[in-house]
């Protein structure tokens, strides 16, 4: 049977015979995908496939192929395997593998994931299966910063308003409006002369902010 650079790939990356990940075939993978060479349902098929494989590395590497695709292939991943019955499938699966490690990744990407979506209603699913299976009783691993920093929030939509936010001087052809990257608040020019980056919002770059989001930002406490 005719077995495309995809399926190579993944046999690779789920090998049982490696002892630590293969990177550049996972990489690679990512790419066929973010280049459409494998639609995210046929890459998910094949990975849950191999994520029920008899052997527990090569069901351990499926599960690093998958949290690879769901941080690297964005959007079209994430509708594909965050459905109900998908969410539904990680939980019987974990609840079942007789393997311990493997019931620990599946756990800790059910964690990670469910962190990732906090803020969008869209995966609910994944969320609703994290709480089912901690009311069950399942003790999750620490989230690690590393995925803690992948679900980086989205900067706040761009309020509107007649006056300055902060001072209260009315909007005019001279005194124009503008916006704070941190808080999403209108201001006048003079309470958003300050630039930062911001981090948290995945922004390295100098970007405007006012005045008090400013300080704030520059106490060490701040987030
Ligand atoms: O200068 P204008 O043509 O009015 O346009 C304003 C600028 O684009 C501001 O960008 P900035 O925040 O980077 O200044 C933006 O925050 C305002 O909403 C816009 O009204
Ligand atoms: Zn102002
Ligand atoms: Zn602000």
């Amino acid at each position: 049977m005719f077995r495309s650079s995809f399926d190579k790939n993944l046999e690779n990356a789920t090998s049982h015979l490696r002892l630590e990940p293969d990177w550049p075939s996972i990489l690679l993978i990512c790419d066929e995908i973010n280049q459409k060479d494998v639609t995210p349902k046929n890459a998910f098929a094949a990975i849950k496939k191999k994520m029920n494989s008899p052997n527990p590395h090569s069901s351990c590497y499926s599960l690093l192929v998958l949290e690879s695709i769901v941080k690297n292939c964005g959007a079209p991943v994430h509708e594909e395997v965050f459905t109900k019955e998908n969410c539904e499938m990680f939980s019987s699966f974990l609840e079942s593998t007789p393997h311990e490690n493997v019931r620990q990744k599946m756990l800790e990407l059910v964690q990670t994931w469910a962190n990732a979506f906090r803020s969008s209603d869209k995966y609910q699913a994944i969320k609703d299966t994290m709480t089912i299976l901690k009311a069950k009783g399942h003790t999750f691993p620490e989230l690690r910063e590393a995925d803690a920093m992948f679900t980086a929030d989205t900067a706040p939509n761009w309020a509107d308003g007649r006056v300055c936010h902060r001072c209260r001087v009315e909007f005019t052809f001279t005194n124009r409006k503008h916006h704070c990257r941190n808080c999403g608040q209108v201001f006048c020019g003079q309470c958003t002369a300050k630039q930062c980056p911001l981090p948290k919002y995945g922004i390295e770059k100098d970007v405007r902010v006012c005045d008090g989001c400013f300080a704030a930002l520059q106490r060490p406490t701040s987030g």
